[in-house]
């Protein structure tokens, strides 16, 4: 076996079941060896930031390790906004960057794709990766695949290999499989048994998911508990979509004070907030209406638990909720206090102009007609929209908040088996890497698109009104459709969005482009409700 090969029955036996790509004479040999082996499928995109965002996709969706290669250079540095953002949401990705030989390295010559120094790139990922290897040594190779794919798994965050292309076709031992690391017994016992405790004395405990319940692959364990424990569950803003395929009675999303008031006073008046997963951040909880005691919460996230001002290391989320469920007991007297959302459907298919709600009441309607669709959404008004589409499976950046994402996510969860996605994306967003959509007809990928075409970076014109700059010129995006294979359509009134959509889900094969137009100004009620939320704390936090 060469080392490329111990590489990739590695990836496959710790769950990767597909590379994203795009070649480069640095990483040339390896392409070979990912072609003639078979071992793992490899897509190809047409820019790396949708390479870096179609393996994040898939490794969200599908709970598992998800897989970029690239060339040295212009090739790893131009994913460097996409791993960040893996890295920031908690999402196992390996980077596979092809890299100079040894001779080559001693040539005295300074190496195309080459800038400072030939570690650089190593030095820059360092800071965006949980672990990292140089693959030059293949005695060593194997134990360091086995550890940094291992860290990948245990930390749900980026690793980084480079392989310089001279030790493609080295031979290698097979990589070993390492176990996950295990919490200290005594450890995990004081910790579940100070969590039941506090639960149990508290007048209102509720429990607040996070993105890591999905990344750790324990979505049903955490259902079962929460049916358990019987107290009340909502998500974050981040975990949008989580549990979805549960039974769990959700309260609902928690936006602070963009969100619904009675759930987010459950929230921030908890007396003993019990967050799982879940990543403090100001996306999280910046608009907080009562900002949140985090000492006066329960705090289960990257592999410790906090509680008041006591900190248990070493307590991997999953260990937690089997303990939890081994010991857990009834605790709530009613699962849910409030009632379930009710989210808006029914479009109705008049010649009224189309607001967000109106996209939202759309997709809702088809995901009654067609549950379980999975949905991909790019930052702008159409993340906030996406808040009013009912609970279905969806990826989106929604703490790191980079654009560009939509359509390259779309891209990866259909590679990756979800399905036909759904994939809302803003004409800002669609600038950057809608044109991903390019790789479709190579693939038989049809992902239904819509995109929110207001002729604007329309959420920065929401933050700061009046600005110029914020002005886009009208792309024309659904004539372009055709041209990059797929069909496109632009409408401009309720009834020609029902039927546009109508229209797409009937037909197969080919990428359904749906242009959106919305005059500039109109925002969803949420993204509303979010900024005039994060200016009144803006100016209520003392200076
Ligand atoms: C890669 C990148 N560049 C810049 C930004 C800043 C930014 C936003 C966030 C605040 O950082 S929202 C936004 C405008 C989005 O425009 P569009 O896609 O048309 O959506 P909409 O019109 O619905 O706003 C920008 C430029 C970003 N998030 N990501
Ligand atoms: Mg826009």
């Amino acid at each position: 076996m060469n080392l490329s090969q111990a590489l990739l029955h590695a990836l496959h036996q710790h769950g990767a079941r597909e590379i994203f790509g795009i070649p480069g004479d640095f990483i040339l040999a390896f392409f070979r060896q990912v072609e003639t082996t078979a071992i793992l499928p490899m897509f190809t995109l047409s820019h790396e930031p949708g390479v870096g965002f179609a393996a994040d996709a898939a490794a969200r969706y599908h709970t598992r390790l998800g897989v970029a290669a690239v060339t040295y250079g212009a090739g790893a540095l131009n994913m460097v906004n996409a791993v960040a953002s893996s890295y920031a949401e908690k999402v196992p990705l390996v980077v596979i960057s092809g890299a100079p030989g040894a001779a080559e390295r001693r040539s005295g010559y300074l190496l195309h794709h080459q800038a400072k120094t030939l570690d650089s790139q190593l030095a820059i990922f360092r800071e965006i990766t949980c672990d990292q290897v140089v693959l030059d040594d293949a005695a060593r190779a194997p134990a360091d695949i086995a550890r940094v794919l291992a860290s990948c798994l245990a930390h749900s965050r980026p690793v980084y290999i480079e392989l310089p292309r001279d030790m493609v076709l080295m031979p290698c031992a097979p990589v070993p499989h390492l176990a996950p690391p295990a919490a200290q017994p005594r450890a995990l016992a004081a910790c579940t048994e100070a969590i039941l405790a506090r639960l149990a004395q508290a007048r209102a405990p509720l429990l607040l998911v996070g993105v890591e319940i999905r990344r750790y692959g324990i979505e049903h364990k955490v259902a079962r508990l929460a049916q358990l424990l019987n107290i009340p569950v909502a998500t974050t803003f981040m975990g949008r979509g989580l549990l979805a395929d549960t039974d769990v009675a959700l309260l609902g999303t928690y936006l602070g004070v963009a969100g619904p008031a009675a759930l987010s006073a459950a929230v921030e008046q908890s007396d003993a907030l019990f967050m799982l997963g879940v990543i403090v951040s100001d996306t999280n909880f910046g608009a907080s209406g009562k900002t949140i005691d985090l000492h006066a919460s329960i705090h289960a996230h990257d592999g410790a638990v906090s509680m008041g001002y006591q900190v248990y290391p070493a307590i991997p989320l999953e260990a937690l909720v089997d303990a939890l469920l081994e010991h857990g007991q009834r605790i709530g007297t009613q699962a849910s206090a409030l009632a379930p959302p009710a989210y808006p459907h029914d479009l109705p298919r008049d010649a009224a102009p189309i607001a967000p709600r109106d996209i939202a009441r759309a997709v809702n309607d088809v995901l009654a007609a067609h549950p379980g669709l999975p949905l991909a959404a790019d930052i702008g008004d159409c993340l906030f929209t996406a808040l009013d589409i009912a609970h279905t499976a969806l990826v989106a950046p929604g703490y790191y908040a980079t654009m560009g994402y939509g359509v390259p996510a779309g891209l990866g969860l259909q590679a990756g088996g979800a399905g036909r996605p759904v994939i809302l994306v803003g004409d800002g967003a669609f600038q950057m890497t809608g044109w991903e959509l390019g790789n479709c007809q190579r693939y038989g990928w049809d992902p239904i698109v819509i995109v929110f075409n207001n002729c604007s970076w329309e959420m920065l014109r929401a933050f700061e009104p009046g600005a110029g700059f914020t002005d886009l010129s009208d792309w024309h995006f659904a004539d372009m459709a055709a041209a990059l294979g797929g069909n496109g359509c632009r409408v401009t009134t309720r009834a020609g969005l029902g039927a546009a959509l109508d229209a797409a889900l009937a037909r197969r094969g080919r990428f359904e482009l749906i242009e959106v137009m919305i005059p500039r100004g109109v925002v969803s009620d949420t993204l509303e409700r979010f900024v005039k939320g994060v200016r009144r704390l803006q100016q209520s936090i003392p200076a």
